[in-house]
């Protein structure tokens, strides 16, 4: 990769969802975007995702994950291969488990045998080097974030809230100079999701989510489970903070509720978390963007407006891709790991200094 200027990068992002592969090409120098390139999806067939599954929770070498990582080898290996005149490559990989102040954090997928399968430099294991330094190795966008916040002109305090399988928000001043700077940016993870609704949803219909959010809409909220949820340990956290998918399960069991009411709860909950995160902020902001599959489901959407001083627009709004933001923070984030620049400091991971994380492997 050239040393200097702006570069195509490939960004791709395999979500704690599980639904699939994102890719997206970026034009960036590591500081701001010039232009956004192809985009595309890979989704997993039921098999890989059964496979990828078997792995969750797991650390390496332990039973299951060595067939994990095949799956999003293979299937990485078969999307980027679509793309052309990339000069680097920021693969993510799968979280298959993030345990930052004990065992530390897991990505399936090996970038050195990628980068010598595609022919173009690859960076990976983005996580682990701020672990390492005491951080939470989560969130990652928000260097990315601070980036896009300057691309669309932003002027005033604004949030981007990212509704996965777990959700994570950054604050950002886009006033300062840099995402390094001091009180530029504040990040961590709100809580749980779409991965309770749609774990829900699941076993209650078949059904992989609740399309839209029409079934939640449809029920009323539970007041006394969201009050209990809300109690949790980890909305008594400081941030930075991070999530691991499952590490809600039993303060989210919706009992005998009716399906709608239980999805009108979850979304309640989804939402009910960001507030409480919000609480956080420096100042308030004056836009909420939404970005993630949660931005589909109106549900969550009434709620957060509702709940927060601000309304929930999806990030198109801003004229931002929603579903290929996390793509593209890969790409922007592997631009910086290439030229030495930091992706986390300590408002967006907890971590003690500026790190710059991940792994650069070459073709040969
Ligand atoms: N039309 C829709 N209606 C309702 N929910 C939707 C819709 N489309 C997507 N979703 C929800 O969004 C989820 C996928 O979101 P996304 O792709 O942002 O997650 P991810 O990137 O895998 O997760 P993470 O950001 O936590 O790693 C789906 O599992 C589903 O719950
Ligand atoms: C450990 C891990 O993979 N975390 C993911 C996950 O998905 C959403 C949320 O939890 C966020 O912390 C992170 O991903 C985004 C892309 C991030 O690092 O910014």
């Amino acid at each position: 990769m050239r040393s200097g200027g702006a570069v195509w990068a490939l960004g791709t992002m395999s979500g704690t969802s599980l639904d699939g592969v994102d890719a997206a090409m970026l034009l960036t120098d590591g500081e701001r975007i010039l232009d956004f390139g192809p985009t595309a999806f890979r989704p997993y067939s039921p098999a890989e995702q059964a496979t990828i599954r078997a792995g969750l929770g797991r650390w390496p070498g332990e039973a299951g994950v060595a067939e994990a990582a095949e799956v999003v080898e293979a299937a990485h290996a078969e999307l980027l291969s679509r793309f052309s005149g990339a000069e680097v490559i920021g693969f993510h990989g799968q979280t298959l488990a993030h345990d930052p102040k004990g065992k530390g954090t897991h990505q399936a997928g090996d970038g050195a045998l990628l980068a010598r399968a595609l022919g173009v430099p690859v960076v990976w294991d983005f996580r682990s080097a701020d672990v390492a330094m005491g951080g939470q190795g989560a969130p990652l966008a928000p260097f990315f974030h601070f980036a896009c916040a300057r691309q669309i002109g932003a002027t005033q305090p604004l949030a981007m809230l990212n509704l996965g399988g777990v959700g994570n928000v950054t604050w950002i001043d886009p006033r300062q100079p840099a995402p390094e700077a001091h009180g530029a940016l504040l990040a961590f993870d709100t809580g749980p999701a779409n991965a309770p609704l749609n774990d829900l949803m699941l076993t209650r219909t078949g059904q992989p989510l609740d399309p839209d959010g029409a079934t939640g809409l449809q029920g009323q909220v539970d007041e006394d489970r969201l009050a209990a949820f809300l109690r949790h340990p980890f909305f008594h956290r400081m941030p930075p903070k991070s999530l691991d998918r499952n590490d809600f399960h039993t303060a989210l069991d919706m009992g005998n509720l009716s399906t709608e009411d239980a999805a009108a709860t979850l979304a309640a909950a989804a939402a009910a978390a960001v507030a409480r995160g919000a609480e956080h902020f420096p100042v308030p902001v004056t836009r909420l963007l939404v970005t993630g599959g949660g931005r589909h489901n109106a549900r969550i959407m009434a709620e957060l407006s509702a709940r927060m001083r601000v309304e929930a627009e999806p990030i198109e709004a801003a004229g931002l891709d929603g579903d290929m933001l996390e793509a593209q923070a890969f790409a922007f984030l592997a631009v910086r790991v290439a030229r030495g620049m930091a992706t986390s400091g300590p408002a967006t991971t907890g971590v003690a200094a500026l790190v710059g994380g991940g792994r650069l492997s070459q073709p040969d």
